[in-house]
């Protein structure tokens, strides 16, 4: 069976050059056809026009996949390697990432639609340090010796779970595939990806670099492949040991449903949220604006943690209104390889017609479109972004995450009454506070019911901090030392030193 190949001549400011790599299922180190020999085609959308046909997973290719995880971690890879060793491969990995960091931000603004600038500064960037953060953790996964009687040596060992399945969306391919891989391997796990099929080029070109940076085959392995198929084959599988998954609080559900039906695989789940951005009468209002703008539409709004709920006390509300109306009309909507632009095309024509069938509900319930509210241009997936005013608690741009650039800006009176509304959602993944009383800062951070609460800023994240979700955006947490856990199994050993029964 052959495999297909992806060449693409860049020929942009940022990045010039032919980029030419394997877009097969990727298993064992090596690229083949998928076992149906079928394809999907990868759209560009910035122009709708194919970017790539690349090989199509199936369930018969996560069997292989899983397999051959096994047999790696088993006689090379797991506990076999020693932790410097791993780290070694991980530092190797994020040495050739950076090399290549204009390469990836050309493909990611290519495949997603993302600004190149923004890709390179934060998808790529982040993405080398978590990396190379995890590469520091990887010799010092220690478990403990924990005191019980003389006669008894008893401690622990945190070992890797096994074959851990990881499923990884759109909208930050690349830094989500880095969040997943690196404390995997970190850990000793060997890995069965799969990205999304709307955006899988970064996560294959990346296969190349996994095997130039020397990591045994059969460590890391690629099955790009729809959910209902690949994603379920995955989540139901008997062999693989754990699966960690970041997408909607629909999917993340039927995940842990298909877990607990086959063989209760540990799960760790990043997904939605519906994020307060709450600006009090004391903020910093030139800093609250600008960060605002930033926290619900960077990206194109197609982040997690959008702050897109933005609560305004009521002594600065018109004025802030005024101030962020004129913020937002500056934000430069256009081509994604333009090193001016700020916002690009949303991914997909599936995913901006949800987009705008929430714009649609938010007039038909009677909310007030502020500024935006309807196609940029003529053309193309390009949304303007959108400002509500006057909604109400029960309408569908309030409560349900909508991933584009839409927000709706809420007055409130005081403390207790916007922790409140804050708090009155089933999400639970980031809020933010904007005030100069750092105190009262804290104060509404312990308050808030959320993963993550940044103060004074916001869309705000860091290798060694965790991030996750309280409530329905998720389980578990990515990042920093809580992430070990994610990948480890604890044993706890009992020596005999002469106790006699
Ligand atoms: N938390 C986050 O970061 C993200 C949240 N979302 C939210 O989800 C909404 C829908 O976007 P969408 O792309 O459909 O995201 P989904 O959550 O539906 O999909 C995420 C990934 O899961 C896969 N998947 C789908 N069904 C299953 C299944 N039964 N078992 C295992 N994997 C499965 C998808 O494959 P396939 O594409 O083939 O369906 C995709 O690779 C967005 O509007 C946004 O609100 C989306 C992306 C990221
Ligand atoms: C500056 C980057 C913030 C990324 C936060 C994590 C988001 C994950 C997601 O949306 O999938």
């Amino acid at each position: 069976m052959s495999t297909t190949t992806f060449t693409h001549e860049f020929d942009t400011v940022s990045f010039q050059g032919k980029v030419s790599f394997s877009t097969g299922i990727f298993i064992d180190g090596k690229f083949s056809a998928g076992a149906k020999n079928t394809t999907i085609d990868v759209i560009n959308p910035t122009n709708g026009k194919l970017i790539a046909s690349i090989a199509e997973g199936t369930p018969a290719d996560v069997d292989r996949a899983v397999q051959v995880a096994r047999r790696t971690l088993e006689l090379s890879w797991g506990l076999n390697v020693p932790g410097h060793q791993r780290g070694l491969l991980l530092h190797r990995l994020a040495d050739l990432l950076e090399k290549h960091a204009d390469e990836f931000a050309a493909l990611e603004a290519l495949d997603n639609g993302k600004t190149v600038f923004w890709a390179k500064v934060a998808d790529i960037a982040i993405s080398v340090d978590v990396l190379r953060y995890y590469a520091g953790w990887a010799d010092k996964i220690h478990g403990q010796v924990i005191e019980t009687s003389e006669d008894k040596l008893a401690y622990t060992r945190h070992e890797p779970f096994g074959v851990v399945g990881q499923i990884i969306p759109w909208n930050m391919p690349l830094m989500m595939m880095a969040w997943k891989i690196a404390p995997a391997l970190a850990t000793g796990n060997t890995i069965v990806l799969k990205p999304s099929e709307f955006t899988p080029l970064s996560a294959l070109r990346m296969c190349a670099l996994i095997n130039e940076a020397g990591f045994p085959p059969g460590t890391v392995n690629v099955v790009v492949g729809y959910g209902n198929t690949v994603g379920r084959a995955m989540s139901e599988h008997m062999g693989i040991d754990k699966i960690a998954f970041t997408g909607s609080t629909l999917v993340g559900r039927k995940i842990m449903e298909a877990a607990a039906k086959s063989n209760l695989k540990n799960v760790t789940l990043e997904l939605g949220g519906k994020s307060p951005n709450i600006v009090m009468n004391d903020a910093d209002l030139e800093a609250a604006v600008n960060w605002a703008s930033h926290g619900v539409f960077w990206n194109q709004g197609q982040i997690c943690c959008a702050g897109s709920r933005i609560y305004v006390q009521s002594g600065i509300y018109d004025q802030f209104l005024r101030a962020f109306t004129k913020k937002v009309l500056s934000l430069k909507v256009g081509d994604p390889f333009a090193m001016e632009s700020y916002q690009g095309p949303q991914v997909s024509q599936i995913h901006y017609d949800r987009i705008m069938g929430y714009i649609e509900s938010g007039k038909q319930q009677g909310a007030t479109v502020h500024l935006g509210g309807e196609r940029y241009g003529t053309e193309g997936l390009w949304i303007q972004p959108t400002i509500f005013t006057d909604t109400t608690p029960d309408m569908r741009i309030v409560r349900e995450e909508i991933f584009g650039p839409v927000s709706v800006v809420i007055k409130f009176e005081d403390e207790e009454d916007v922790v409140r509304q804050a708090n009155d959602t089933l999400y639970g993944l980031a809020a933010a506070v904007f005030t100069k009383d750092i105190t009262r800062g804290i104060q509404v951070a312990h308050k808030l019911q959320a993963g993550t609460v940044w103060v004074n800023c916001i869309n705000q994240v860091h290798a060694n901090v965790p991030f996750g979700g309280y409530k329905q955006s998720g389980v578990g947490r990515e990042l920093g030392e809580y992430a070990l856990s994610n990948y480890t199994n604890v044993k706890a050993v009992h020596v005999n030193l002469g106790h006699v029964i």
